[in-house]
């Protein structure tokens, strides 16, 4: 694969003991406990741009926003604005005008792909920035080099399955933080759903530690040598 120049990018997601992370419904199930959420709302604060996929926006509508004010006020001392860039990869322009991610709290720019119907795009740039790659998905490797070209350096990845498998098969990730909660959950998405890789994608183990009733892992992808 020809390397780019690319931010740092790294998936962050909680999930059962038996790797699921959420319910065969595809309706949000709270894995995290209040510890993990602290983190995360730190690494957010550390991260220039929150990537999510449409699939999430429309079953979670997270607002991707930093909820510690003092963690805001800390940015904003830093010359940087409150909140990381929201990013939402939906290749048919289906964010609803009515999402969270469009309440104005935050930046936020759509990636769409040729799909997109034009009428659709139009009501998002009254919202949001648009960005256009590829001719059906997203095409995550330009997504990703545009969000350098405009300055963001650190990608923090919050899901869901199929974005992250997408990614990981691109080889767009460095680095993946699983919060394992205590819970078994059964069927329904996992870390990355899509095709097995064959062989294996696989990682070197970075860290590992307790974090209030479960347990974070820290993994580092190992670059493709192919
Ligand atoms: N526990 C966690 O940490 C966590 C975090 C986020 C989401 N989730 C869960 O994940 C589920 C949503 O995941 P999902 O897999 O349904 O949707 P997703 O968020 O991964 O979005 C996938 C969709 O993005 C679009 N897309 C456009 N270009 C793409 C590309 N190049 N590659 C991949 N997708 C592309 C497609 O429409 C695709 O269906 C929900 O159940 C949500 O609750 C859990
Ligand atoms: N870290 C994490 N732990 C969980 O247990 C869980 N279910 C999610 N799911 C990700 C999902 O997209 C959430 O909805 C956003 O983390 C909410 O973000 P907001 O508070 O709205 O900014 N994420």
């Amino acid at each position: 694969m020809n390397s780019i120049m690319r931010p740092h990018v790294f998936i962050n997601v909680a999930a059962s003991a038996d790797g699921r992370i959420s319910d065969e419904s595809r309706r949000q199930i709270r894995i995290s406990c209040e510890e993990d959420m602290q983190r995360v709302d730190r690494l957010r604060a550390e991260s220039d741009a929150i990537v999510v996929g449409i699939g999430t926006v429309l079953s979670d509508d997270p607002r991707l926003t930093v909820k510690s004010q003092a963690l805001r006020e800390e940015r904003v001392k830093n010359g940087r604005t409150p909140n990381p860039l929201r990013v939402v990869v939906d290749s048919r322009a289906r964010t609803p005008l009515n999402a969270r991610v469009l309440d104005g709290e935050a930046e936020t720019l759509v990636a769409v792909s040729d799909l997109a119907d034009e009428e659709r795009v139009a009501a998002l740039r009254e919202k949001a920035s648009v960005f256009v790659a590829g001719q059906e998905k997203v095409d995550l490797r330009a997504l990703m080099e545009y969000l350098y070209s405009i300055g963001v350096r650190r990608v923090m990845v919050e899901g869901g399955a199929r974005l992250n498998h997408s990614l990981i098969a691109e080889g767009l990730v460095d680095e993946i933080m699983v919060y394992y909660g205590g819970m078994i959950i059964g069927n329904g998405p996992c870390i990355a759903d899509g095709p097995s890789f064959k062989p294996p994608v696989p990682l070197e183990l970075v860290r590992v530690s307790r974090l209030g009733s479960g347990v974070l892992a820290v993994w580092k992808v190992l670059a493709d040598k192919s």
